[in-house]
């Protein structure tokens, strides 16, 4: 069943405690926590600290999103901050096979995540390897863009290279993600939904989970 990845990027910093709350009575399955170093993106987000006290509150895995370089140098003290899942960027790894294997011998889901302009073909041969694909939806940096219509093409390649290969990994697509979009995005193959403007910008975030969830029941 398509499950629903709200990402903190979007919540009120200053009320992050109430926020978190809020995410543990709702309907979503993990917590998204995108982590930006001003140099992979142009954007500085948060980093260890936040996403340790976050962790002392949610009761939902932490999905993180590491956009940043040479991520091996940050991957243990992500899974100490609480991370139960790290996915880290294709474009900012030299040896991905090496930086997937480090994951998982700290004990935690290990997930690619990739650039609007990067194909999924290029994931081939690391796929069997994988807990996660990371489709991102918008150009990563800044949560509130526009979604970008040529993810559903590129979840459609990636679910038919999982189905040829016979392989069980989650496809989660990240940015600009809405009810509207939802349903055509889990036709073409997609497991998993970061929604943040969507969420933390309505009225009822717990109500928005709720329809996103039932939107991606198609
Ligand atoms: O990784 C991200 C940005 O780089 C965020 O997870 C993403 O943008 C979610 O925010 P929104 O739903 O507002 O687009
Ligand atoms: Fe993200």
């Amino acid at each position: 069943m398509p499950e629903i990845a709200p990402s903190i990027l979007a919540a009120d910093f200053a009320n992050l405690q109430r926020d978190i709350e809020m995410l543990n009575k709702s309907e979503a399955a993990w917590i998204h926590v995108d982590i930006m170093d001003g140099m992979f993106v142009p954007n500085i987000s948060f980093g260890l600290p936040v996403c340790s006290a976050a962790n002392q509150h949610a009761r939902k895995p932490l999905d993180v999103h590491l956009m940043i370089e040479q991520p091996d140098r940050y991957l243990a003290a992500f899974v100490k901050a609480g991370a139960a899942l790290i996915t880290v960027h294709y474009e900012a790894c030299l040896h991905l096979h090496s930086t997937i294997q480090r994951i998982k011998e700290l004990g935690v889901k290990a997930g690619v995540a990739l650039n609007p302009h990067t194909p999924v073909e290029l994931l081939k041969d690391i796929l069997a390897d994988l807990d996660l694909v990371l489709v991102m939806s918008v150009n990563p940096g800044f949560g509130g863009q526009k979604f970008i219509e040529n993810t559903y093409k590129k979840v459609l390649r990636l679910d038919g290279m999982r189905k040829a290969q016979g392989l069980n990994f989650m496809i989660e697509v990240d940015g600009g993600v809405n009810l509207a979009n939802t349903p055509k995005l889990v036709e073409a193959g997609v497991d998993l939904l970061v929604a943040g403007s969507s969420v933390f910008s309505s009225a009822d975030p717990l109500a928005t989970i709720r329809q996103l969830r039932q939107a991606a029941q198609v």
